[in-house]
């Protein structure tokens, strides 16, 4: 049977767009050398104040073409409290910036899809047979959630590569469970651990009044080989396994897009980055977003000769503009159960003071034509 299969990432906040956009579009690399049997939807699950108050309509037509769906989330109900009550054990973490990964817990929703299959947006796949992930357990049920041990704690497994079985009597348990209870690490990975992992959870009588039957089923660790670890890279192991590693994960605060990865020339981060330049350069955009560096627009002052008519488009295309692009999405919230596509509208949005704005090569041009041209797929 064809399964319908997402595969999903998660952006909550414009910084982690670098690796949000790098990894779909490896995603579609690799999907197109590639046959599989399932039919794969390559989605994005975005907060909806950071989709509607953020981002620029040019970041969103990029988005649109990378990304077949785009799905916008609601928080979580309770949300506000889970943050607050996980706030001591996330400081342990010194991650703050992680509170909001609870979010994940929306991936239970996504019941139009037979299995979801989760990256964080620092993962990168390496090759084709990353997708054999999506055949190894074809008995999956909702009760189980599939992933690969954590390199910190191998009992628990990590949460940047999930498979699961969306159900929402499922994403209730999860959702109202989250609430409930303060989770190990202060974000989802914890609290993932703690419902879905026995070696993690004390109260077992609790769980199991949701289900006996909920496990972890432990994947190999060629589906998600975090770094830096460089107790594991420099063992022998790294070596013998190399040409089977099938995705990397660049956990830590340090990630390959971000100004201090450049110390890194590990081979993986200069992969990653060779990745990203390919993006801008298939689609014709690297004079613009090099200096952009999407999402990340404090590395705007690497570029001083340059940067300030970026700055200004930004600045001109920001609020109001936006308000126009209604992109195709699917939402997700406390109505998850009818999902309502919005309507599309008219994404012509630049105004002669934002054409203005470029001074480069596209100083004359409009700059959607040019993204049309980048992009042919897309229904802009
Ligand atoms: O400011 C942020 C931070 C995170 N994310 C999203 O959430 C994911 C998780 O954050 P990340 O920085 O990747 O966390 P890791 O460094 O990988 O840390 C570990 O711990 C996290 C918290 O439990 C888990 O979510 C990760 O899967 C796990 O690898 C990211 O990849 C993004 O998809 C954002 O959109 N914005
Ligand atoms: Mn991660």
């Amino acid at each position: 049977m064809i399964k319908k299969v997402a595969l999903c990432t998660l952006l909550y906040s414009r910084g982690y767009l670098p690796g949000a956009l790098t990894l779909a579009y490896q995603l579609q690399g690799l999907l197109s050398q590639t046959v599989v049997e399932d039919e794969i939807t390559i989605c994005l699950l975005v907060a909806r104040t950071l989709f509607e108050d953020e981002f620029t309509p040019q970041e969103i037509v990029l988005i649109r073409s990378l990304f077949k769906e785009i799905i916008i989330i609601e928080s979580l109900e309770g949300q506000a409290k889970s943050v607050e009550n996980n706030k001591a054990n996330l400081d342990l973490l010194k991650r703050p910036e992680l509170s909001f990964t609870l979010l994940k817990a929306r991936l239970w929703e996504l019941v139009q899809f037979d299995q979801v299959l989760f990256l964080d947006a620092d993962t990168l796949p390496l090759n084709k047979e990353f997708f054999k992930i999506l055949q190894l357990y074809p008995e999956q049920t909702r009760f189980q959630i599939a992933a690969v041990p954590d390199i910190g704690w191998p009992d628990m497994f990590n949460t940047g590569v999930l498979l699961l079985i969306p159900d929402l009597e499922m994403a209730k348990s999860l959702q109202d469970f989250l609430v409930k209870t303060v989770s190990i690490d202060g974000a989802d990975q914890g609290i993932f651990n703690q419902f879905f992992n026995p070696a993690c959870n004390y109260s077992k009588e609790i769980l199991h009044k949701i289900s006996p039957l909920m496990e972890w089923i432990r994947l190999p660790f060629i589906y998600n080989v975090t770094m830096p670890n460089y107790g594991y890279q420099s063992s022998p192991a790294m070596s013998f396994f190399q040409q089977h590693i099938n995705l990397v994960h660049f956990i830590g605060t340090f990630k390959p897009w971000s100004h201090s990865a450049f110390n890194h020339d590990n081979y993986y981060y200069q992969l990653w980055r060779d990745t990203e330049r390919d993006l801008h350069n298939e689609h014709h955009l690297s004079n613009y977003f090099t200096r952009l560096q999407l999402g990340n627009l404090e590395r705007e002052t690497d570029f001083h000769h340059e940067a300030p008519c970026i700055n200004t488009l930004l600045r001109q295309n920001s609020r109001e503009n936006q308000k126009q692009v209604s992109p195709d999405e699917t939402q997700v919230g406390p109505n998850a159960a009818q999902n309502i596509p919005i309507q599309e509208h008219d994404q012509k949005v630049t105004t002669a003071d934002t054409q203005s704005a470029f001074k480069f090569e596209w100083e004359n041009t409009d700059y959607l034509h040019h993204v049309q041209r980048a992009f042919p797929d897309s229904d802009i």
